[in-house]
């Protein structure tokens, strides 16, 4: 009797990965103002796992997230969230993509300020045309901490609680993945502190994927992974980072040659 076949690579691949990276190249402008954001970069991204992504500034951190995220156009290379190949999309395809499959959570927070926290929270929802899951919004909510803010428009809350309805909003539709643009950027370091624990839980007790831009090594420090960027290549990462772990894998890409200066 012959054994049972493992289940092919490529299909595991693309099972455990939320969103990938094959060959990706990011090319900004023509001839003299021509910059190469990204030089074939190759990621996958667990499902169900926290990603932090690190590097010097103009390493192409920004870059490599709007390029999953399908906010950007990609040079070369493919893009895949989940089974989906964003590189084979129109810009309706894209839309409708970011709003099934993608949660945001910004630097600036991005709430409409004409809108209550509830009401932001399920704006996306809403657009969708896709009813809460109320048991579900009850939890995002309770986890967050906003139970006697619902009622709140922006103006009236804190940065931290601004951020906190942020995350519900990305939360709230259970999305394949959540992409966050240093989303501790513009707060203290305890309500910093506050929405990084609550991502964390996000990914430890409800399984959400998340992909985090940060410099901070602090922020990063609550992923599961970071990689780490350099001259638009991925060229380092940890697994189960710790803050002094962090901090001496970025040091040492101070030493790293940029890319062609062996050629
Ligand atoms: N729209 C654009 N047009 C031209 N060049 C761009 C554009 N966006 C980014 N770049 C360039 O691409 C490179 C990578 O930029 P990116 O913003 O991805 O870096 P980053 O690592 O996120 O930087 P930072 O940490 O400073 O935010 C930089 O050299 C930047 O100047």
């Amino acid at each position: 009797m012959t054994p049972a076949a493992a289940p092919p690579l490529t299909r595991q691949r693309v099972e455990t990965a939320a969103a990938r990276a094959t060959g990706l190249w990011k090319v900004y402008g023509t001839g003299e103002a021509q910059v190469i954001a990204l030089r074939g970069v190759d990621v996958e991204l667990e499902r169900g796992r926290f990603t932090a992504i690190m590097g010097p500034s103009g390493s192409g951190k920004s870059t490599l997230m709007h390029c999953l995220a399908g906010l950007d156009a990609v040079s070369r290379g493919q893009v895949h969230v989940g089974d989906t190949e964003l590189t084979g999309l129109n810009d309706a395809g894209l839309t409708r993509l970011r709003r099934e499959k993608i949660g945001f959570i910004f630097q600036q927070f991005n709430l409409l300020p004409t809108l209550t926290a509830e009401e932001n929270i399920l704006l996306p929802l809403a657009i969708a045309g896709r009813k809460p899951d109320q048991q579900w919004f009850r939890t995002v909510i309770d986890t967050v901490g906003l139970g006697d803010r619902l009622g709140h428009r922006p103006s009236q809350l804190s940065g931290g609680q601004q951020q906190r309805v942020a995350c519900a909003r990305a939360l709230v539709s259970r999305p394949e993945v959540i992409f966050a643009d240093e989303p501790t950027g513009n707060l203290d370091s305890r309500s910093g502190a506050e929405v990084l624990g609550f991502l964390r839980r996000s990914v430890t007790e409800y399984g959400q994927t998340i992909v985090m831009v940060t410099h901070d090594a602090n922020a990063a420090a609550y992923a599961d992974r970071v990689v780490f960027l350099a001259d638009g290549q991925l060229v380092a990462e940890l697994t189960q980072p710790t803050p002094e772990s962090v901090l001496d894998t970025l040091k040492s890409l101070d030493r790293v040659a940029p890319a062609g200066a062996e050629h």
